[in-house]
C-alpha cells in the first residue's frame, strides 16, 4: 500500500485542490505581523508550555512523559452539541472545559491515589473506571467514553508489550528525530494512524502522533531527550480550534455553502470531503504564517528566534480558547472521531 502524503505536503496537496475552504494572504500577512511582535515572548517559547499551563506537569520526569502520552493518547472531540450545556471538571477549585477538563481528570486521578498514567493500570482499565475517572462535575459526561476505553487499553498493552510500559523508551528509539519518532507512534499504536484519502491520494494529518512529539519537546523544553534537531519538519495539528481561529482572523475563508452546514451545526464525517480541506488548508495556511514570519525577521535582520508551526500552533490554540466568546459567529466544524 503506497505510503500517505505526509503533514507538510498533505496540506499543501488538498490547499492546492480545496473547492470550498481558501487562505487569504492579506490575513496570512496580519497574523505573521502579529506573532513577528512576539518573536522573544514566552507565548512563542518551548518553555511557555509549562509556565502558561498550571495543569500541564511541571517537572520532566519519566511520569511526566507518560501523563502526556496518555492525556494525547485521549486527546480528542471534547465539543457539546450545546456549549452551555458541557462537561466540566472541577480541579482545586477550578472548571475546566475542553482538553483542559482532560487534564483536570488526570490530576484529580493522580491526586486520588489511582495510578491512571501507569500502563499496567490503564492496559487492564474497566469502563467504570475510566468513567469515574474522566466524570464530570456536570450532568454532561466526557464525549466518546467508549473510544477512549478502547483506544487507552490499546495503547497500554502495547507499550507494555513493545516498550517495557514506558513512553520514554519509544522516544530514546527515535534517536532525536520528531520524524523518527512519529514513524514510531503511527505504526505502533494504531489510534494515532490520522490518515484519509482526498481527491484519490492518501494524505495524513497525523494531528495526535504530532503534537504528541511537540509536547514531549514543551515538557522537556527541547533539552536531553527532548531535544529533536528536526522540530521544523512538524506542522500545526489539524483540531477543530486553529481553524475557527484562521477564519476568526481572517487568514482562511469558508464558501458560503460550508459556513452554511457549520452554522446549521451539521456532523461532518471524518475523512469528508469539505473536512479534509479545512484540516489541509489549516496547515498549509500556518507554514504560510512560518514563512512570512521568518521573511520579516529576515528584512529586519532578525536571527536569533527559533520559531516553527508548533510554536505558532500552541499561540494560536491559547488565543482561541481565550477569545471565545469573540468567536462564537465562526463555529467550529463539528466532528466524532478519535484523531482530533
Ligand atoms: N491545534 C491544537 N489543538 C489542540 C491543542 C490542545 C492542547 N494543547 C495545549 C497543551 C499544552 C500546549 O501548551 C497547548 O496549549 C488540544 N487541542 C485540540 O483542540 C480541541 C480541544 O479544544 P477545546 O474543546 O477548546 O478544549 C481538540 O481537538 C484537541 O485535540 C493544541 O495545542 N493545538
Amino acid at each position: 500500500m503506497d505510503s500517505p502524503l505526509l503533514p507538510k505536503e498533505a496540506g499543501k496537496f488538498v490547499s492546492e485542490n480545496s473547492k470550498d475552504v481558501s487562505i487569504l494572504e492579506i490575513g496570512v500577512q496580519k497574523i505573521a505581523e502579529l506573532l513577528f511582535e512576539k518573536r522573544n515572548s514566552k507565548e512563542l517559547d518551548a518553555t511557555g508550555w509549562k509556565l502558561l499551563h498550571d495543569l500541564n506537569p511541571q517537572t520532566m520526569s519519566e511520569a511526566s512523559v507518560n501523563w502526556v502520552f496518555v492525556t494525547d493518547t485521549l486527546n480528542f472531540s471534547f465539543w457539546s452539541e450545546n456549549d452551555d450545556h458541557k462537561c466540566l471538571v472541577k480541579y482545586k477549585g477550578r472548571m475546566h472545559s475542553g482538553f483542559w477538563s482532560l487534564c483536570a481528570a488526570i490530576n484529580r486521578a493522580l491526586d486520588e491515589g489511582i495510578p491512571i498514567t501507569s500502563a499496567s493500570y490503564f492496559a487492564n482499565i474497566t469502563l467504570d473506571q475510566l468513567k469515574y475517572v474522566l466524570r464530570s462535575d456536570t450532568d454532561v459526561p466526557m464525549p466518546m467514553i467508549e473510544e477512549r476505553l478502547k483506544v487507552l487499553k490499546e495503547a497500554g498493552n502495547i507499550l507494555l508489550e513493545r516498550f517495557d510500559g514506558s513512553f520514554l523508551n519509544c522516544i530514546k528509539k527515535s534517536e532525536n528525530s520528531a520524524q523518527k519518532l512519529l514513524r514510531l507512534v503511527v505504526e505502533n499504536f494504531p489510534s494515532y494512524r490520522d490518515e484519509t484519502t482526498f481527491r484519490g491520494k492518501k494524505v495524513a494529518f497525523y494531528k495526535r502522533a504530532q503534537i504528541l512529539i511537540a509536547d514531549i519537546w514543551g515538557l522537556l523544553e527541547g533539552k536531553g531527550d527532548g531535544v529533536f534537531h528536526d522540530m521544523t519538519s512538524l506542522t500545526m495539528f489539524a483540531d477543530y480550534r486553529i481553524p475557527q481561529a484562521l477564519v476568526y482572523l481572517g487568514a482562511m475563508k469558508y464558501s458560503e455553502k460550508l459556513m452554511k452546514k457549520i452554522k446549521q451545526g451539521t456532523l461532518f464525517q471524518s475523512g469528508d470531503c469539505q473536512e479534509v480541506e479545512i484540516r489541509g488548508c489549516s496547515i498549509w495556511c500556518i507554514e504560510l504564517i512560518l514563512h512570512r514570519i521568518l521573511e520579516l525577521q529576515a528584512q529586519r535582520g532578525c536571527t536569533n528566534t527559533h520559531i516553527n508551526s508548533v510554536l505558532i500552533d500552541y499561540y494560536l490554540w491559547d488565543y482561541a480558547r481565550d477569545h471565545r466568546k469573540d468567536m462564537a459567529d465562526i463555529p467550529i466544524h463539528r466532528v466524532r472521531c478519535i484523531y482530533y
